[in-house]
């Protein structure tokens, strides 16, 4: 798989658990040994890497985002007393997830066949006759593919202030859809996840579309063998909609109310409508959805649309 790319944080507060060092390395006389001699002081390193061909330039990788911040702090701009007195430059650098890597990890990986997609499920596999996970039988960590995708999560601004315990996520469901192929609007089971619910888009795009129903379903409340135009998956005239676009690399996070009281429905189409543009579906799209694992009971302010409260 090569060796971890790494990129300059698009947001410029975005914080990392990897530096970016500048005036460094063994074309300037300073080994590896040197540097992390020096860097260890703040945290558990995770490597030190070559940043690119120069031989000046590195990536320190630190466990801990506090570890990556301490050292920048302190070394910033500061000559170096025990790297012969060098000034450093240093900034934040993030672990870019490469999409070709990811969808080659998940092709030599076994897929389970449903009627009309594929699908593969880590941590805890999630079973769709009882729209739940068997949490009594955990398949094990997240794979090591992912790990860019929950450094960027877990290092993500946006999240500086929610318990960090709600962002160790543990269970990934990767969906392939061939085009044409979409999923039946749902609420992910509340008793089965947590609030954060992301869904990362690989190869192609598609039409996210969302629906409050008032009375809970898109589902008729009688037999299902009576279902009549008006009351299919497809007509969704009985409720408000909001539709957004995903296009491949894009990362959707459900939460709160779009969590818990809005269904989600990728429509079978082989085009999408954007705006005024047509959108062809690719020859798949790859989703990876990934979700914490409930512990207990679910106590959302839904309860209408709650399991747990029902
Ligand atoms: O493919 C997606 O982005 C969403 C998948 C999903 O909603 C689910 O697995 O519950
Ligand atoms: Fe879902």
């Amino acid at each position: 798989m090569g060796l971890p790319r790494f990129g300059r944080p698009k947001n410029g507060d975005e914080l990392s658990s990897n530096l970016f060092v500048a005036n460094c390395g063994a074309a300037v006389g300073i080994s590896n040994d040197d540097i992390v001699s020096v860097f260890s002081k703040f945290g558990e390193l995770n490597g030190v890497y070559a940043a690119d061909d120069s031989g000046t330039r590195v990536i320190v990788s630190y466990s801990e985002v506090c570890s990556a911040q301490s050292a920048l702090m302190a070394l910033h701009g500061q000559p170096c007393p025990q790297l012969g007195g060098r000034s450093l430059y240093i900034r934040y650098s993030v672990l870019q997830p490469n999409p070709q890597e990811l969808l080659q990890a998940v092709d030599s990986r076994p897929w389970n066949c449903l009627a009309k997609r594929r699908v593969q499920h880590y941590g805890y596999e999630f079973c769709y006759d009882i729209r739940n996970v068997n949490t009594k039988r955990c398949l094990g960590d997240l794979p090591s593919f992912l790990s860019p995708i929950l450094e960027r999560i877990s290092s993500c601004p946006a999240f500086k202030n929610v318990d960090p315990d709600s962002i160790v996520l543990d269970q990934l469901t990767v969906n392939e859809y061939p085009p044409g192929v979409g999923l039946s609007p749902h609420i992910d089971t509340h008793s089965a996840f947590e609030d954060l619910i992301f869904s990362l888009s690989l190869a192609g795009p598609c039409i996210m579309e969302f629906r409050r129903y008032e009375d809970g379903d898109w589902r008729p409340k009688v037999a299902s063998s009576t279902v009549t135009k008006g009351e299919s998956p497809e007509d969704g005239s009985n409720c408000i909609k909001k539709a957004i676009y995903l296009p491949p690399r894009s990362l959707v996070l459900l939460s709160g109310e779009g969590r818990y009281a809005w269904h989600h429905y990728i429509p079978h189409h082989k085009i999408d409508k954007v705006n005024d543009r047509v959108i062809r579906r690719a020859s798949r799209r790859v989703s990876f959805t990934l979700r914490k694992v409930r512990a207990g009971l679910c106590k959302c302010e839904f309860p209408q649309y709650c399991d747990s409260q029902r």
